[in-house]
């Protein structure tokens, strides 16, 4: 234990370090794995993206993940198999890419590990008295730390919400110390199955950041192209492009109460799913809508909610760059129609700003483990959604 101390210490000491990201997020295709060299912390940091891969989950696993997946009634032992056998996988999976990269452990500092999120419950969805903002993911540290053999940090959520946050979206730390601008008002936005941004002010300013989730990305898009399509995805919205928008679900979809509540907030699949849009199909009263329209409707129903969300949050008396990340940036029928609604807001990939969007939130755990080990808590004011607190649970892998 003493030498796994000391080693951290080093590691916390060391000008730069190694560290590798992993990100497995709500849409269950598979495991982002980033290498990357981080030196600095806090608003000094300066990170470079050494290698990327995405491992993809097979079909067995994806459905042992949807055995308990954002459902409220689960086999509590399916729950209990899978926070190790993640772990494990994860692992695995780290393993398989250091042999990829022709790279052994030893050239790793630190593994930074998001895990799975398998129910995400904020107070303002749960409503009940008496119980904190929720969130849990699993795939269990320990696990990734003896199968690599590297000093993993995970479970980054706990601190978040211990502190009085949602546990989510974690995104603003990185896109702060990495992305802000001197001079230049940016939006990151980022579209995997839920959809957030983070708005940083060209005047550097902590306190003035802010960061919220707008609804889905592309969770209902991808539900329905499983139901519909028997596809995984709407490929480069080939199937929206072939649809019309119908403008009666469209209302029916955005009197949800997520949309009435108050900035900062966070959402998840397990209140925009399959079975919400069902709802609002019926309450429309909607029989002969082809599949395409629907898939059209879900696209918009995305984009609409994420300007809508933007429009509060900026100044309409300020230009504004936004940064899209996530696999929704690949989706042109959803891209096209964000930049139509925001013509003084040029739309880029995040690519131009020097890290592909897809290892984004892979790389953001990089950046919270660098903070944990070798960082200070940043001052992001007292507002809501940004506590100014370091997150991440330390395994030590002997
Ligand atoms: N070429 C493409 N065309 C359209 N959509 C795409 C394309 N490539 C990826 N996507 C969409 O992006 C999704 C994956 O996005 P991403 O990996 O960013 O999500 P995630 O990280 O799992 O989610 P979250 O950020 O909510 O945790 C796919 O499920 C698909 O819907
Ligand atoms: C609870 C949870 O896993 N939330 C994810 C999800 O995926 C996108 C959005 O909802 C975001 O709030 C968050 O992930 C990113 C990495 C974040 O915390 O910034």
């Amino acid at each position: 234990m003493k030498n796994q101390i000391e080693q951290l210490n080093e590691i916390a000491n060391k000008d730069s370090r190694t560290i590798i990201g992993l990100m497995s997020g709500t849409s269950l295709d598979g495991l982002d794995v980033v290498c990357c060299q981080v030196e600095g912390s806090g608003s000094k940091t300066k990170l470079r993206v050494l290698h990327f891969s995405t491992i993809p989950y097979d079909q067995e696993f994806k459905e042992e993940i949807r055995k308990v997946f954002a459902k409220r009634q689960i086999d509590l032992q399916d729950l209990c198999l899978l926070n190790p056998y993640i772990g494990l996988k994860h692992g695995q999976m780290v393993n398989e890419c250091l042999a990829l990269w022709g790279l052994t452990a030893g050239d790793i500092d630190l593994i930074a590990s998001h895990g799975q999120t398998v129910y995400h419950a904020p107070k303002k969805q749960h409503q009940i008295e008496g119980f904190p903002n929720a969130s849990l993911q699993i795939g269990d540290g320990d696990h990734i730390a003896v199968t690599t053999g590297i000093i993993t940090l995970s479970d980054f959520r706990q601190k978040h919400m211990a502190v009085g946050g949602e546990g989510a979206p974690l995104a603003v730390y990185g896109d702060y110390f990495l992305f802000s601008e001197k001079g230049q008002n940016r939006i990151l936005l980022n579209m995997g199955g839920i959809a957030n941004f983070t708005i940083l002010p060209g005047n550097l300013d902590a306190q003035a950041v802010f960061t919220t989730d707008t609804g889905p990305g592309n969770t209902l898009l991808d539900a329905y192209m499983r139901r519909l399509f028997r596809l995984p995805y709407d490929e480069n919205g080939a199937a929206a492009a072939k649809g019309s928008v119908n403008e009666k679900l469209l209302e029916n979809m955005k009197k949800a109460p997520f949309f009435g509540k108050p900035f900062p907030k966070t959402t998840g699949p397990e209140v925009f799913n399959y079975d919400f849009v069902e709802t609002a199909i019926q309450q429309a009263r909607l029989t002969t809508l082809s599949r395409n329209d629907i898939i059209a409707t879900l696209t918009q129903f995305s984009a609409d909610t994420i300007v809508e969300a933007i429009k509060i949050a900026i100044n309409p008396n300020e230009p504004y760059t936004l940064y899209a990340s996530g696999g929704g940036a690949h989706n042109p029928v959803l891209m096209e129609a964000i930049q139509a609604q925001l013509p003084q807001c040029p739309l880029m990939n995040l690519e131009v700003l020097g890290v592909t969007g897809d290892a984004k939130e892979a790389a953001l755990f990089a950046v919270l483990a660098n903070e944990a080990v070798a960082g200070n808590a940043s001052d992001f004011g007292s507002r809501d959604g940004v506590p100014q607190v370091t997150m991440g649970k330390i395994s030590l892998p002997g």
